[in-house]
């Protein structure tokens, strides 16, 4: 029970299946048809249904002069041209050749954006930090309340900063927001409007709307309807990215992910890395009623793999209806969450060992840098083979009762203890390894992660491509705003929610 494609290892032999669960779950995604699913993907079918939209990320990591026609184009010469603007924009920007508006070199990145605009970006660029440019200094601003962007704006340099407004549909109220704050700041420190254009590009679909905001098109990278937001880091959206590590290591990013592309388009089921996790994933879900699934990254860059792998899989499988509509009769995605591995274990892996749910866990860790006899790296690779050795094997209570008989206890006394020192085992985990983590090895990483969530959306049936579900409360958002800023009620809510308006209002007129 292992597989190695891409640069990345997987040992599942710790799951709760053998050969004959496997052979089924392989029928299952045969019945699902998923082979034709994933062609229809691939080659610019309206698979998104809801929206009518192709599913084309993975066209964006095809090398430049293929040919993939959507709607009478040929959309990698589109991609092509678009990845080489963002290329010479990014190179400009580090050699030192473009300059801020009082003749200075650009030292920090800010990438104002949110959801798949913020967190793959955030994500890629924490993790390849070992790479990162050494007079450019990346940040990420996402919440809308302020703190995090004031005391950034506290700390930078007008004359040297350069804001990248990263949205799709340059709609979004947090972005936006941000945006306007960032602008108004930077007028304040410059001498006139035309400092924008030196400190300002957009990434978006919406031409109109960056037109509007006042960023010039020639300072606009573009996208297609046909990318989502979460599966938008191999698009403009990744400006920040070739800032911090170059355009050819942007490549080198993109050419990992058309490997993982490729290994799951060719390699059959019982060889397939996405395919495996993923019908491990639905065993885990649908038989073994897991419903949540941690995510246990043991090397520090990794840290905001977890955040980003939330939004891929639960903004993508968080449904309760099938393609046409009808109701799943199965669950879904599970919880995605977790953090570094080596904090969790001194934190809520407690719940993992001896809890009464049964939470499976990827567990991610780097070989590179582990070989060396002195190297600390040595210490959380042990700890992580260790968690998954604990984890499945556990601790009977005879051994329970043998340890503790060895220190000479009292015998009421260990009696009384081996209920709570028993582990029962038995507790589902896989083992992933990267060789390295280097951009190569990091687009495969991420791809095998999206074809994951995409091979499970095909089993349950779901549109994968949707959110449907973030539009409620964005609209109720707006009306509550309207509520709170007016001394009358403009907006009929239920009672506890009007109460809770009535106490903002309170507060806001002391
Ligand atoms: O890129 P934007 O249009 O600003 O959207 C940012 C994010 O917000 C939305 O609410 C969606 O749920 C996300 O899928 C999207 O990535």
């Amino acid at each position: 029970m292992q597989v190695e494609a891409c640069g990345l290892f997987l040992d599942y032999s710790k799951n709760r299946i053998n050969a004959h669960t496997l052979s089924l779950l392989f029928t299952l995604a045969r019945e699902a048809k998923l082979s034709e699913r994933t062609t229809a993907m691939f080659e610019g079918e309206r698979i998104n249904t809801t929206e009518q939209r192709a599913v084309l990320h993975t066209a964006l990591r095809r090398p430049s002069g293929e040919v993939l026609m959507v709607d009478g184009r040929n959309v990698i010469d589109d991609i092509t041209e678009v990845r080489e603007r963002c290329a010479r924009f990014a190179e400009a920007v580090r050699s030192g050749e473009w300059r801020g508006h009082d003749g200075r070199a650009i030292t920090d990145v800010v990438n104002i954006g949110i959801g798949g605009s913020d967190l793959g970006p955030a994500m890629v660029c924490e993790a390849l930090k070992s790479f990162a440019h050494p007079r450019l200094r990346l940040h990420f601003v996402s919440n809308v309340d302020g703190i995090e962007l004031e005391a950034l704006l506290r700390e930078l340099d007008a004359g040297t900063s350069l804001f990248i407004i990263a949205s799709k549909t340059f709609t979004t109220q947090e972005t936006l927001t941000n945006a306007q704050r960032a602008r108004r700041w930077l007028l304040k420190h410059s001498a006139d409007e035309t400092a924008i254009a030196r400190h300002f590009v957009a990434v978006s679909t919406n031409a109109g709307a960056v037109a509007r905001f006042g960023i010039d098109p020639a300072n606009m990278f573009g996208f297609w309807d046909w990318v989502g937001g979460r599966y938008s880091l191999w698009s403009a959206i990744g400006l920040s990215i070739v800032l911090q590590i170059g355009a050819t290591r942007f490549d080198a990013l993109l050419a990992g992910a058309h490997a993982m592309d490729t290994h799951f388009r060719s390699a059959a089921f019982e060889h397939n890395l996405p395919v495996i996790m993923a019908l491990i994933g639905i065993w885990n879900v649908d038989f073994l009623d897991a419903s949540s699934q941690l995510i246990a990254p043991y090397h520090q860059h990794l840290h905001r793999l977890p955040a980003f792998l939330q939004q891929l899989d639960m903004e993508s499988n968080g449904k309760s209806v099938r393609l046409d509509g009808s109701a799943l009769t199965c669950h879904s995605s599970p919880a995605i969450w977790g953090e570094l591995g080596i904090n969790g274990q001194h934190a809520y892996f407690q719940m993992l060992h001896q809890g009464t749910q049964c939470v499976p866990i990827d567990f991610i860790g780097v070989m590179e840098g582990c070989a060396s006899l002195a190297h600390p790296r040595r210490i959380a690779f042990a700890n992580m083979v260790a968690q998954a050795e604990a984890l499945m094997c556990g601790k009977t209570a005879a051994e329970v009762e043998a340890e503790m008989r060895a220190t000479g206890m009292d015998e009421a006394r260990i009696q009384a203890l081996i209920p709570h020192r028993v582990f029962a085992g038995n507790r589902p985990s896989n083992m992933l390894l990267l060789e390295r983590l280097d951009p190569f090895t990091l687009g495969a990483l991420i791809a095998l992660y999206e074809h994951r969530t995409f091979v499970q959306g095909v089993v349950w049936g779901v549109n994968s491509f949707d959110q449907w579900g973030v539009e409620l409360g964005k609209q109720l958002a707006a009306r509550v705003l309207d509520d709170l800023l007016s001394p009358a009620d403009l907006h009929a809510h239920d009672a506890s929610t009007t109460a809770l308006i009535a106490r903002y209002r309170r507060a806001a007129a002391q």
